[in-house]
Formats: structure tokens, sequence, C-alpha cells
């Protein structure tokens, strides 16, 4: 069963994680989801996590004590190396194996489909959630020594945290367990899944303030349904993300696909 942690200073952000898909998995014990709360690894009156940077500039960054505490705690728990000694000698076969922790940023590598796949067949995964300017880099050096660590992009646009992105990235790695999606059939052909978008859907009424379901999806016609699924594939993402279409290996379309 893959573990999942999740450290936040905003841990009510991640309640939409004990909804639906995902809050039936944890149930089903498909998975093991932690949302923690950064400041109980706090000592001060104050439950102080950030404070000004070094070399100055606005803002304010994550201090790292509350994070090495965390991770200690969240490492300990699974039995990861408390200290470098303990890492290095950790053999590296086990580095497939190795909790990975996953820092959102803006300065991440981008999040895809790909990423969700391989992350889908980790063991652990810990989130890092931060606000402000971002956390101290340190954190992100010392945890090196003992885990995977991936920042992580969700696209090219600026949050205020990391807790978003946390919420995607999740939703995205879980769907993709063995058991979550009910019918794992309706995972094929899903955009991204072979680097085509999805085809339109339609369910009843047949006709919709004047608009009618295409004829074909109406057939009966199983192959003639596929091949128009497979071409409006192939249109959609030709108009849409013209990227991908080129970034398709050549083997993956034939001659019909090509016609379209
Ligand atoms: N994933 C992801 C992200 C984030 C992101 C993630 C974590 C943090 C923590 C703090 N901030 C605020 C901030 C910090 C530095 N520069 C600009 C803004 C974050 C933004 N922005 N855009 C994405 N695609």
């Amino acid at each position: 069963m893959m573990r999942l942690d999740v450290l936040s200073i905003f841990p009510e952000y991640l309640a939409p994680l004990e909804l639906s898909l995902i809050g039936r998995a944890r149930e089903k014990g498909l998975l093991e989801l932690t949302v923690h709360d950064l400041r109980d690894w706090t000592h001060d009156r104050h439950r102080t996590v950030d404070d000004t940077p070094y070399g100055g500039g606005a803002g304010m960054v994550m201090k790292p004590e509350p994070w090495g505490e965390a991770l200690d705690a969240v490492l300990g728990a699974s039995g990861a190396p408390a200290d470098a000694a303990d890492a290095a000698d950790q053999p590296a076969a086990d580095a497939g194996g190795r909790p990975v922790l996953i820092v959102p940023s803006p300065a991440g590598e981008v999040f895809t489909q790909q990423t969700a796949r391989e992350l889908a067949g980790r063991e652990h995964l810990v989130f890092a959630c931060g606000r402000y300017e971002g956390i101290d880099q340190r954190v992100v050096d010392w945890a090196s020594e003992r885990m995977d660590v991936r920042p992580m992009s969700i696209g090219d646009y600026v949050l205020n945290g990391g807790e978003v992105a946390v919420l995607a990235m999740v939703e995205a790695i879980a769907r993709l367990l063995p058991g979550v999606i009910g019918n794992p059939e309706s995972l094929d052909e899903e955009s991204h899944e072979d680097g085509l978008l999805e085809y339109p859907v339609f369910t009843k009424p047949s006709v919709w303030r004047g608009h009618e379901v295409p004829a074909v999806l109406l057939s009966g016609d199983h192959g003639k349904v596929a091949r128009w699924r497979r071409d409006q594939r192939l249109r959609r993402t030709a108009e849409t993300r013209p990227d991908l279409l080129a970034a398709l290996p050549p083997e993956s379309l034939d001659d019909r696909d090509r016609a379209v």
C-alpha cells in the first residue's frame, strides 16, 4: 500500500483529499494518506515557521528547523535512515524504495501524466507544501542525503503556496493506483495517457437544445464508433495541442491517422 504524507501550515487546505475517490481509496486501504500541520514541530509561543531572508529582499522564508523535525518524524515512521551516515550505508538498490520528497515550486520540473505514472509506482511519497517565498534551500539539500527530492511545478503560473499543487498531484497519482478507479478501462484513451487528447463524450438525450449526438454513436457499429473516436482524438490534438502530436513517436500513427 502506498504511503503519502503531506506537510503544510494549512492542513485544512488538503481536506478535499478526504472526499470522493481518494477518500474511498483511503477507506478501502488502497493508500495511506496523512496530512500533518508543520507547526506541530515548532517550539515557540507563536509557532513560528518563517523568518526574513538572508541577503535581504521582500517576503519571508520558511525556517529549516520545523521542516527538519517534521521530516525526521515522517521518515522515522517509514524506517528511512535518520542521519547521513545511515543514509550513505543504504545500498543503491534501495534507491528505488527510498521515500520521495516532492517539493511544489514554481522552479520545479513540470508535473505531467508521465510523472504521475512514475510516482504511482513508488512506496512512500512526502509532499512539502511551502508558503511565503519558499523553504530554506538547506532542507532540500539535507533531505537529498536520505530521500529522492523532486522540486515539482504544476504549470507555468504562480501560486501562493504548494497546497493546490499537492491536491492536483495526489489526485493524478492516486487515481492510477490499482482499485482506486472502479473501471480501470476508463483510464485508457484519456487525455495524456498515450499522447493524444480524449474524444468528446455524449449521453442522453440524443437531441438537446437543437444539438444532436453524432449519428455514428447511435449506429451500434462498434468499429465505426472506434474509428470516429480515434479521428476525434487526432483532430482535437492537432487543433488544441499540436505540440503533443509532434512529440508522438512516428510508429504510433498509421497511414489512416496521418490522413485525418
Ligand atoms: N507547484 C507549484 C507552483 C507554485 C508554488 C509552489 C509552492 C510555493 C511556496 C511558496 N510559493 C509562492 C511563491 C514562491 C516563489 N516565487 C513565487 C511564488 C509557492 C508557489 N507556483 N506555481 C506553481 N506551478
